[in-house]
């Protein structure tokens, strides 16, 4: 069975159950392929080509539902979300050259003219609907490209990292197995379908008739509307980025008292650092927390490890776990190379792109992960940063995310990011340490105090070198559209870059 048929099969033994809670609605699964039917119709009504189809709308039902019914259509769906500025909406239309756009939200007239006149799609939930009439032959199946997302990237032109049904399937498949089942597992929405962590709920949440509690970007974004939706929703399973969870972990009513239900956290998508892990460990005494690791090149996440006490205790920085069964990591000089069926298809149409990042080893897909790690004898893969966040400051070779962990050892810091400041010339002339404190600091005084003390702390650890060369206090650290923190920002608002 493919992916669509499996949740065809869930959703038909349990049709009245909400495949999506948003805010003020629930939908069901019958109203689910009830959409699906008729949005497929609409695609075909259109004739046009086997090319991709760019899906440009919000997290909610109708978006979710016409990304299904682009798969039902046979064709690959470009997740593209509604905030999306313009001028990387019309790079991402002119790298993807879709057949149809397909939008599920009212469109200004310069994204209307970006987006070559899309069609606006329609759901009528009074028009009669049987079960039966659904047709799944023509839905999407093996290698072919089942969505392609096109990821955030530092420079030039967008990448679309191009997914199969098979990388996705097996994704699907493993989380279905690996972590705690539930009976009728609730997941947590956050992640903008246009970042690959919303595929860790909607697949696994679909195929096995679960329910999709999804948040909307004005919840995501006001933490008085946040609260008011966690607390009258049930959670049963959390997947969000750590720095999301960080947000959360403000409010001191996010306990496992007030959330009895929300037994389960899933991370992925950049490091879970040792404080938040203990913090959460200590709200929810009782909850699995899991850390995953992958780029969206590897679809999803490739391997996890259950989050213990005694792991906090233990490490500096959580191990990524271990691998999934389908999936090798291996250290070439000292990069992890993910090797095996969950690796992408490529960047879509760009040959080159993929000439430089995907390869082969014994006959199996690899992709280099741009990340520096090492592996446990037993398999246990850790996580030393990316290796673009290596820098040469006064002749020595620095890993700007080693300070980073260390300084977030530090009990007085909260969050903390280490910035290379770059000459004209290129060359780092200092490091910039920008931290997050747990107290507020009135005065320069003060800040001059605190810096001595975590210059003093950090030298505990780490080599004289490697000590940033200025420290900046900030009350908040800012995130970018998928909830992790956005480096670039920080750097514009500290160094001006
Ligand atoms: N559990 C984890 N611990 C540490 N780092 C992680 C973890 N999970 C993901 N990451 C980091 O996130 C990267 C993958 O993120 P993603 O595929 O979203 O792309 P990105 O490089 O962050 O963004 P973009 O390519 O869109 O600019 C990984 O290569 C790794 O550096």
């Amino acid at each position: 069975m493919n992916l669509l048929q499996q949740i065809y099969q869930a959703g038909l033994k349990h049709k009245d159950r909400l495949a999506v809670s948003q805010s003020e609605q629930g939908f069901t699964y019958t109203q689910l392929f009830q959409a699906i039917h008729q949005i497929t119709q609409q695609i075909k009504a259109t004739h046009v080509s086997e090319r991709p189809i760019l899906v440009f709308g919000k997290n909610d039902f109708l978006t979710l539902a016409t990304m299904l019914a682009v798969s039902n259509s046979g064709r690959a769906y470009i997740p593209v979300d509604a905030h999306t500025p313009l001028e990387r909406t019309g790079m991402i239309f002119n790298a993807a050259k879709p057949s149809l756009v397909l939008t599920t939200v009212e469109l200004q007239s310069d994204y209307r003219d970006v987006l070559k006149d899309p069609i606006t799609v329609n759901y009528d939930a009074s028009v009669a609907f049987d079960w039966a009439d659904v047709d799944l032959k023509s839905s999407i199946r093996g290698n072919q490209s089942n969505y392609i997302i096109y990821t955030s990237g530092t420079t030039g032109t967008p990448k679309g990292v191009e997914v199969s049904h098979d990388n996705l399937l097996t994704f699907t498949n493993w989380m279905n197995q690996d972590f705690e089942k539930f009976e009728h597992n609730h997941f947590l929405e956050q992640a903008l379908y246009s970042f690959d962590l919303s595929i860790f709920s909607i697949y696994p949440s679909l195929t096995t008739a679960g329910t999709l509690v999804s948040l909307s970007r004005d919840e995501t974004m006001n933490f008085k509307l946040l609260f008011e939706r966690l607390n009258r929703s049930e959670i049963n399973t959390w997947i969000s980025t750590p720095s999301f969870v960080d947000i959360c972990l403000l409010d001191r009513s996010f306990v496992e008292e007030n959330h009895p239900t929300l037994q389960q956290f899933i991370f992925c998508g950049e490091e879970l650092t040792v404080k938040t892990a203990e913090k959460l460990l200590q709200a929810f005494p009782h909850a699995q927390i899991y850390n995953t690791y992958g780029p969206t090149e590897a679809t999803g996440a490739i391997s996890q490890t259950l989050v213990t006490q005694e792991m906090v205790k233990h490490y500096h920085r959580l191990p990524l776990g271990h691998a999934k069964p389908g999936v090798e990591i291996q250290i070439l000089d000292g990069e992890l190379i993910i090797i095996g069926d969950s690796v992408a298809k490529g960047y879509f149409e760009n040959p080159e792109k993929t000439k430089q990042a995907f390869f082969e080893i014994d006959g199996k897909r690899a992709y280099h992960s741009g990340d520096a790690g090492s592996i446990d004898p037993d398999g246990l893969v850790h996580y030393q940063g990316r290796i673009d966040f290596q820098v040469k400051f006064n002749g020595f070779r620095i890993e700007l995310q080693d300070i980073e962990a260390n300084l977030q050892l530090i009990d007085q810091v909260e969050k903390a990011i280490v910035l290379p400041k770059v000459s004209d010339d290129h060359k780092v002339v200092a490091l910039v340490a920008v931290i997050q404190t747990k107290v507020e600091l009135p005065t320069r005084a003060y800040e001059r105090n605190y810096t001595k003390l975590l210059k003093s702390e950090l030298l505990k650890s780490v080599m004289e070198y490697m000590l940033p060369t200025k420290f900046v206090y900030l009350d908040e650290f800012p995130l970018n559209a998928n909830g992790k923190i956005d480096r670039k920002m920080l750097a514009t608002q500290v160094l001006g870059n």
